[in-house]
């Protein structure tokens, strides 16, 4: 908190409640974190993502016929649209995937023409809504997985009507079958991943729906709030440690580099965890599975080396980006492509909000201190006219 002469400004809105929320609960005290009342551990030990995302969505687990109406909603609109791909291959190769899926999803929303004759009606109603975040969920998978397919030269890979969320996201970008033990893993990430109260992307989501703008524009305002290192982006900037390590036995020099740098390690530390991610066990537990199937210690010896020896020398734990990039390196994904999974998990949780933000709304607009220059005045300051011109065409003056 810093002092302004008669005001407490809270710096990045730490500790300041916002507003309510019956999404989630997130409780440094007990580390524990709960979606729709339900611990999200138990979540991810029992059930498929598409009924996690059915209760974001809902309030309640579905039913047998719930999760099947929603599996086929899904199922119907999982297909890369053409004019999707058209969009993602007007893109340089180079281009970041978080701004490729940023791009489609904003292709997508003015695809929607629902609610686009004017502004008056953006904000949509409930059901359009609820349609719009499950229409959206499902194109996700495939603008994912054919952004990673192009970067490496492939084709795309069609969905498979046979195959459930998880396992068919793995199809689209791998092209083959994968085994159990990895899907399951993916499923528990996505699970994990899909929600976390007023985070910086939930509270942007939050900010531009407050304004009666439309779902869309919320979800890619969050896209751009999640690439940051400081929050989504760190999935992928852990692996870049991870490379730069290289193994177990040099993570003690690497460290004494870069804390005598002052770097921030990527993938520790956390708003408001401070002693632990509730999330971190079942996800470390997932990339235990992936080490053993993959027959990779080596990678386990590094995130045990490096989790051990930052923690003993700073007191700050890893959070869910820590155990979830190397997962996915294990898994296949590139590493450019880990923040975009996050962006396919967290759409739940960002729509549930938009949703919640619009049954119960205010626009959101705090109030800020001012700390510039005092009031002062133009007192006849006009720029020298022969000066100005002689600045615009230097050329013409040889
Ligand atoms: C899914 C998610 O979004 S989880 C978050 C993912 N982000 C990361 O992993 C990035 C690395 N972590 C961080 O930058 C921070 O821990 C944050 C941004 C996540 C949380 O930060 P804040 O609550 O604002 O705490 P803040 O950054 O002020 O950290 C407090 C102190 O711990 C230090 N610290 C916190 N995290 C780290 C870290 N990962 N590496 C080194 N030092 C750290 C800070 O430098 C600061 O030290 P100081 O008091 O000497 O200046
Ligand atoms: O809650 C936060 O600030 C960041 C986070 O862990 C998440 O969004 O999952």
């Amino acid at each position: 908190m810093t002092e302004n002469s008669t005001v407490q400004i809270q710096k990045g809105l730490a500790g300041v409640v916002a507003d309510m929320t019956a999404i989630s609960k997130v409780n440094p005290e007990t580390n524990s974190l709960l979606y729709r009342g339900y611990p999200v551990q138990e979540l991810a030990a029992t059930q498929p993502f598409e009924a996690v995302a059915y209760l974001l969505w809902n309030g309640e687990l579905p039913s047998a016929e719930q999760l099947a109406e929603l599996r086929a909603e899904e199922r119907r609109h999982r297909a890369l649209a053409d004019n999707v791909r058209a969009a993602i291959d007007l893109l340089p190769l180079s281009a970041h995937p978080m701004d490729e899926v940023r791009t489609a999803v904003s292709v997508i929303g003015a695809s929607d023409v629902s609610g686009a004759g004017s502004v008056l009606d953006a904000a949509g109603s409930p059901e359009e809504n609820l349609a719009r975040s499950v229409r959206l969920y499902a194109a996700l998978p495939a603008i994912v997985a054919y952004g990673q397919r192009r970067r490496r030269g492939e084709q795309l890979v069609e969905p498979r009507d046979d195959l459930d969320y998880a396992a068919n996201f793995l199809w689209m970008t791998f092209g083959e079958e994968a085994d159990e033990v990895v899907v399951d893993a993916f499923n528990r990430s996505m699970t994990l991943y899909a929600e976390h109260s007023f985070n910086a992307s939930t509270f942007t989501a939050r900010v531009i729906t407050s304004t009666l703008s439309d779902l869309y524009s919320a979800v890619v305002g969050a896209i751009g709030a999640l690439k940051g290192p400081l929050h989504g982006g760190a999935n992928e900037a852990v692996m870049h440690i991870f490379d730069e390590i290289g193994e177990a036995d040099k993570v003690v020099a690497w460290l004494d580099e870069a804390l005598a740098e002052k770097r921030k390690i990527m993938g520790f530390g956390h708003r408001v965890y401070k002693r632990g991610d509730s999330r971190v066990p079942t996800m470390k537990a997932a990339l235990d599975t992936l080490v053993e199937h993959y027959d990779r210690p080596d990678v386990a010896a590094l995130y045990d080396a490096l989790e051990g020896e930052f923690v003993s020398r700073k007191g700050i734990y890893p959070n869910l980006d820590y155990p979830s990039g190397p997962a996915y390196n294990l898994i296949g994904f590139d590493t450019l492509t880990f923040t975009p999974l996050f962006i396919a998990s967290r759409v739940t949780g960002w729509t549930a909000h938009v949703m919640e933000q619009t049954a119960s709304n205010a626009l959101i607009r705090p109030l800020s201190a001012y700390n510039g220059v005092d009031e002062r005045h133009i007192d006849g300051y006009v720029p020298d006219a022969e000066a100005l011109a002689a600045a615009e065409r230097p050329e013409e003056l040889g």
